[in-house]
């Protein structure tokens, strides 16, 4: 009789044999997992500065396998559009379309499979805080929503968050010393330090807290609206008739509209009645007088706190060095005169000097320049010493604790977007992103058992 087969014995191999190639593979599996090479190195975050004047798109990057507590995203990026999107109030749709190209230049640079996990922020300053248009911000929103990147929204940062976001992108990768942060736009101007003598009590509305690098800062910020130097030209020329004007170069000689004037918030309530369509603007370059006229739009009659600085804002007494950037960079650059250790009556006789220049020279020595920002640097150098010195309360000794910046260590811009972004990512302190799937003890253990599975199952 032939033998009967074990039909258990048959079946038993086969499940061991099945058990094996499983375990194997999942050996293979988690091992080739856990060691796969990492294949991105950064992360990325775009912040859109949409300015009174501009907008630039910046891209900022930071290493993605360390925590980062060091703070090391650095700006790689920037693309610049003018002008602004409050330009468009009466065709909403082309501020959308304005920012395309420089979003297009976004996705060339920021590698493909990051897209969907970078944020997309727009925030928008003095331009927008006087245009306050709903339907400008519609259009660039839906614009913004078509590229892949992660959306996160369009707003208008406070006057408080412009210039605390300032302070801190100047202080960011710089522990040396907190420097106050100076800020010049062409709608608003913001000033913000730390000073021993404020602690927010006598003026709440003036105080930001910030915790950067475990310590906590109360800092002083302001932002005056309609004092940017572009609305600060409007209401100088919209005085008292100015017929002969100070702030721009003898033999210049312009016809300007009277309602492009006074198509500004800042100013609409100076337009006299039975204005004329047109008016004669002529320059007679004079400095003093130029800083009479800036003088005069600066109230300093009334101020209800211990001090103040201009229009019965209150400020503490100056204190320490000051990064001073944006216009104000743009300005002195042109003078030849961001080196503060030039003494201020010298800087003040320098600017008095070019006031004096005729148009026609002033043409003739700045070939290079583009004219719309030549015929203003009179005007914004007199009101840029006399904004620092009247109403900021710099004098000849303080004046060389500015220092006019443009970039930041590792060229970064020095602006309020970096610490906007710093501030929206939690990046002080930051996550620890790109762990291995596993954490290291799960690996081990699993690792662990199937090996002694495999051995029990052999010597089975
Ligand atoms: N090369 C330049 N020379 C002089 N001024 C400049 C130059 N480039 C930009 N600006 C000025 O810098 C200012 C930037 O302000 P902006 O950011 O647009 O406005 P805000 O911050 O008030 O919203 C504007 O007044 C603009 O004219
Ligand atoms: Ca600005």
């Amino acid at each position: 009789a032939m033998k009967e087969k074990n039909p258990w014995h048959k079946s038993g191999i086969v499940i061991v044999a099945v058990i094996a190639v499983v375990a194997v593979v999942a050996l293979v599996v988690v091992f080739v997992v856990q060691n796969m090479p990492l294949p991105q190195k950064y992360k990325y975050g775009i912040v859109l500065d949409a300015g009174s004047s501009h907008t630039t798109v910046f891209i900022y990057e930071w290493p993605a396998e360390k925590d980062n507590n060091t703070g090391r995203a650095e700006q790689k990026h920037s693309c610049n559009v003018k002008p602004g999107i409050s330009s468009y109030a009466g065709t909403p749709w082309k501020a959308g379309q304005s920012l395309r190209e420089c979003m297009r230049e976004a996705e060339k640079n920021i590698p493909k499979q990051r897209h969907a996990q970078t944020p997309l922020y727009l925030g928008a300053t003095a331009g927008m805080r006087l245009l306050a248009s709903d339907e400008v911000f519609r259009a660039v929103s839906e614009t913004l929503q078509t590229f892949p990147f992660s959306y996160q929204g369009a707003r208008i940062l406070s006057g408080q968050e412009e210039g605390a976001f300032g302070w801190v992108t100047v202080n960011y990768l710089d522990d040396r010393l907190k420097q106050g942060a100076l800020d010049l736009g062409g709608a608003s101007t913001q000033i913000s330090f730390v000073s021993k003598m404020f602690d927010g009590s006598e003026s709440p509305g003036n105080s930001v807290t910030f915790r950067l690098y475990g310590n906590d800062y109360n800092l002083y910020t302001h932002s005056f609206l309609c004092y940017g130097k572009d609305q600060a030209l409007k209401m100088a020329l919209s005085g008292p008739p100015a017929i002969r004007d100070p702030c721009f170069h003898p033999e210049y000689v312009e016809t300007k509209e009277y309602s492009k004037l006074y198509d500004s918030p800042c100013v609409s309530d100076r337009k006299p009645q039975g204005a004329p369509a047109f008016f004669q603007h002529t320059g007679i370059g004079n400095f003093q007088q130029c800083q009479d006229v800036v003088r005069s739009l600066f109230n300093f009659s009334q101020c209800k706190y211990s001090q103040c600085s201009l229009n019965g804002v209150y400020q503490p007494p100056l204190q320490g060095v000051f990064g001073a950037f944006s216009a104000y960079y743009y300005i002195m650059d042109f003078f030849n005169l961001t080196d503060t250790s030039i003494p201020l009556d010298t800087v003040k006789e320098r600017i008095a000097r070019f006031c004096a220049t005729p148009w026609q020279q002033v043409k003739q020595q700045n070939p290079g320049i583009k004219l719309k920002y030549l015929v203003g640097y009179c005007f914004a150098g007199t009101y840029l010493l006399t904004l620092l010195t009247d109403g900021y309360n710099f004098t000849s000794e303080t004046y060389s604790n500015i220092k006019f910046i443009h970039k930041q260590i590792k060229g970064s811009d020095a602006g309020w977007t970096l610490g906007y972004m710093l501030n929206l990512t939690n990046m002080i302190p930051a996550e620890a992103p790109n762990e291995p799937p596993l954490p290291y003890a799960g690996y081990v253990v699993i690792v662990t058992v199937i090996i002694i599975l495999l051995v029990v199952l052999f010597l089975f």
